[in-house]
């Protein structure tokens, strides 16, 4: 199903069929839909209806995921992502009102739905298709970190011709050596380095400290990064950075402390393993203790999901890549 995401004060949900009028009256513009490959102008009322179905039927199946784009409640565009047959691909599209053109909506609604797609659905790549006379679509793809493959021709239902349009894509892997701590933002006053003469950023290690919390029944305590942080909506083992004046157990207790509202001071907390793993923007250096008593409930102090998950289960549960190779580890211990 298609979650409901943030980007800054942007909130992405999935469409409903009360925001046919709104589509229809802003499609309905020369300026948007001369760029959109697919739709014909004018723009006829029971399009919006049966396209909103449609969205809903695409994501009660997986196959594509659209999403309005609203800020304040107000329906301003609309971005989508729609999956290759395998899964393992998607090409995202998007759309916004002139009215509210260059304050970097699109790059910010845009840049949550790259994240998502390529971070908690693991798609392999991105791709994207802009029309050669749409130069602001091409500047936000490349704010995302697209390149371009190639050219290619689109008929253009709204302009009744076939238009010239360039091919991008952006691969996973680049998208997570590229990723910055902080989401995109318009930035137009900062010209960027030239590749040529900049040199190569040295892997910073960050020492972040985890836990698993086991419970009565063997069950993993996982918790999901909440919207606005990076990565948001993967699970991880509850923990965070060693500050410069803590131990990696002092860190623990402090965490377990802040982020579940449970006291480890005093429990046993048994080293299990620790990842040591390329993070995208940082080297990621994590023990990983397991803790099976502590007192108090845990509870989400920080906004995250919370679920106990059987060993077995861990696969189900998006997690960052570094975590991976944990997971059959635990499930050893556990089996
Ligand atoms: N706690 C935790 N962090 C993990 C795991 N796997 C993993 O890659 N990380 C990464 O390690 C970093 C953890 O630091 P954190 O939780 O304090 O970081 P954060 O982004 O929440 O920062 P902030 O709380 O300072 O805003 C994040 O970048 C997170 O994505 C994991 O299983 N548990």
């Amino acid at each position: 199903m298609t979650p409901e995401l943030k980007a800054g004060a942007l909130v992405l949900r999935p469409l409903q069929p009360e925001d046919a009028p709104a589509i229809h009256r802003l499609v309905n513009d020369w300026s948007v839909v001369r760029m959109l490959s697919r739709l014909p102008f004018p723009y006829p009322r029971e399009l919006a209806t049966e396209w909103i179905e449609s969205t809903r039927r695409d994501s009660a199946q997986g196959q594509a995921h659209h999403f309005a784009i609203t800020r304040d409640d107000a329906l301003l565009g609309a971005v989508g992502l729609v999956l290759s047959d395998d899964r393992r691909s998607g090409s995202i599209g998007y759309w916004l009102a002139p009215a509210v053109w260059g304050q970097g909506l699109t790059t910010q609604a845009a840049q949550r739905i790259v994240e998502w797609g390529l971070t908690v659905l693991k798609l392999e790549k991105l791709t994207a298709t802009a029309a050669q006379d749409n130069p602001a679509s091409a500047a936000v793809l490349r704010k995302l970190g697209f390149h371009k493959t190639g050219t290619s021709s689109r008929r253009f239902v709204s302009r009744g011709q076939d238009c010239a349009v360039d091919l991008y894509e952006l691969g996973r892997a680049a998208f997570l050596a590229g990723a910055q701590d902080d989401p995109v933002t318009e930035s137009p006053s900062v010209p960027p380095a030239p590749a040529s003469v900049a040199p190569a950023p040295k892997p910073r290690t960050l020492l972040v400290v985890a836990a698993a919390l086991l419970d009565g029944q063997g069950r993993i305590l996982l918790a999901r990064r909440p919207e606005g942080k990076r990565l948001a909506g993967l699970w991880e083992f509850p923990g965070g950075k060693v500050e410069r004046d803590e131990t990696p157990e002092q860190a623990l207790i402090r965490e377990m402390r802040e982020e579940l509202g449970i006291d480890l001071a005093g429990a046993c907390l048994a080293p299990f393993t620790f990842v040591s793993e390329n993070a995208g923007p940082f080297h990621l250096l994590m023990p990983l203790y397991v803790v099976r008593r502590w007192r108090g409930v845990p509870t989400p102090r920080e906004g995250q999901a919370l679920e106990w998950v059987a060993a077995t289960d861990l696969e189900r549960y998006p997690m960052p890549d570094p975590d991976l190779p944990l997971i059959p580890l635990l499930q050893e211990l556990l089996g």
